[in-house]
């Protein structure tokens, strides 16, 4: 080979000798005709890729399309019965994270009074999916159809609303926690930015326009040391990520009030617990906990200090949210433009009486009967804030929003759900 080259491309030109000429010529053929039999094995083998390739993807799309969650006659009937009003001036909502806490609580209480109610959740596996299948299975068994999608599926947003002229879309599908933004940061900016853009472009587009009301969050106010929180305090200054997209949910929210006369509505909740709760949140976790003779981590603030949250009982937000459904004016678009300026309001949604972390433990340990161990460490600087409180005077005045139920009773309630959830006897031994 080494010779061949030699021959081929000899170090002086024009010294190949005239009788070897042909030699190197018959050689250039032998070596032509592999060349060319190789470049002819590369061409079929390129080709041979490229059907490869183009089968694959032909086959990913019909297995999408035949394997889609969403679309065809039959999804649209359960969609528009579900959607179905079965009272004088009742609404229809498209409520997103019906799967959720909030959410599946939320839509229940709009079915049970006679509005329509279409459900949208993607089931993610930031928490245990299973709770999530069985409070959509809830729902279901309520006549509530819930959609498996993505609030970032703009397409799946526009079919919705081409099968149903929702009047309201409760918004309730985000990425929540506060500490989990330092694990997961792009989930947040996916859900609670990417995704509320998105729907924001649907409802704005849609025909009619719906009112939102969506789930904005007592992280808002942040650094913010005036208390109770009210809803004119500042809320510059978030310390988590979380916080931050919320905030900014806000601000989006606004704009789209703004330039295309979207009717909305954000909601500050503030520590929302009970039943059908979310498994990442302290009082369900110390609760799991507790009940397997695991310690847990109590957080303590500067100096000292216990942390505490303005707790707020399920059934309390819920009545606040119909609340705002209720008293929501209608949207002013339409095609892109707004006709006149729609409403635009921000309301706490608290329970106005601050209870301590420690607290909460002592409560759950009465209703548990069993004593937790507690492990009380400095709280680390992952996002959370020393205290929550919250002035409702706002919601009391203009959502009639009055929470009546107090941490104690609250808590029974969802010790009372954990256990025959959970399959614990009335003895605390567990069922399994
Ligand atoms: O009100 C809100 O804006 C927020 O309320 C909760 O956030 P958070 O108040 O942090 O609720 P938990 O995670 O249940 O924590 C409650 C308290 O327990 C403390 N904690 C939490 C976990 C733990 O292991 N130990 C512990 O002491 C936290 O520091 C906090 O003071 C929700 O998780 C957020 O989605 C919601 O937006």
């Amino acid at each position: 080979m080494r010779i061949l080259e030699d021959e081929l491309f000899p170090s002086t030109p024009g010294k190949v000798k005239i009788e070897r000429a042909h030699a190197i010529n018959r050689q250039f053929n032998r070596c032509f005709a592999s060349t060319s039999t190789m470049f002819l094995w590369a061409l079929f083998l390129i080709a041979l890729t490229a059907s490869y390739l183009s089968f694959q993807s032909f086959v990913d799309t019909s297995s999408k399309y035949l394997s889609a969650s969403w679309g065809g006659l039959h999804w649209e009937k359960q969609i528009r019965v579900s959607a179905e009003v079965r009272r004088p001036q009742g609404i229809s909502v498209l409520v997103t994270g019906a799967a959720g806490f909030v959410g599946s609580h939320v839509s229940i209480a709009l079915h049970k009074r006679g509005d329509g109610v279409v459900g949208l959740d993607n089931f993610n596996s930031y928490y245990d999916p299973s709770l999530k299948k069985a409070r959509k299975s809830l729902l279901d068994s309520q006549g509530i159809f819930v959609v498996e999608g993505d609030v970032n599926d703009g397409r799946l947003l526009a079919k919705l609303f081409d099968v149903v002229p929702f009047t309201h879309v409760m918004h309730l599908a985000a990425q929540a926690g506060v500490r989990y933004a330092i694990e997961n940061p792009a989930s947040y900016v996916h859900s609670n930015i990417a995704g509320l853009v998105t729907l924001l472009e649907a409802c704005k587009a849609a025909d009619p326009q719906p009112a939102i009301v969506w789930a904005s969050s007592s992280s808002v106010y942040g650094l913010n040391e005036k208390v109770p929180f009210s809803e004119s305090d500042r809320t510059d200054r978030p310390a988590s990520l979380y916080a931050a997209t919320k905030k900014a949910g806000e601000e989006i929210t606004h704009t789209y009030n703004h330039i295309y006369g979207l009717s909305i509505t954000g909601l500050r909740f503030f520590t929302v617990y009970g039943p059908w709760g979310r498994p990442d949140m302290a009082y369900f976790s110390f609760t799991r906990n507790i009940l397997q003779g695991k310690p847990i981590t109590i957080y303590r603030g500067k100096n000292r200090v216990d942390l505490a949250r303005d707790f707020t009982y399920i059934d309390d937000i819920v009545k606040g949210c119909l609340g705002s459904l209720d008293t929501a004016e209608k949207s002013t678009g339409s095609g892109g433009k707004k006709r006149r300026p729609a409403q635009y309001r921000i309301y706490n949604l608290g329970n106005t009486s601050p209870v301590t972390v420690p607290t909460l433990v002592s409560i759950l340990e009465r209703h548990l009967k069993v004593k937790a161990k507690r492990n009380v460490v400095e709280m680390p600087g992952n996002g959370d804030v020393p205290f929550t409180h919250a002035n409702i005077s706002l919601a009391r005045a203009e959502l009639r929003y009055k929470p009546t139920t107090n941490l104690e009773t609250g808590l029974k309630k969802f010790v009372k759900w954990y256990l025959r959830y959970y399959g614990y006897s009335p003895r605390g031994s567990k069922n399994l």
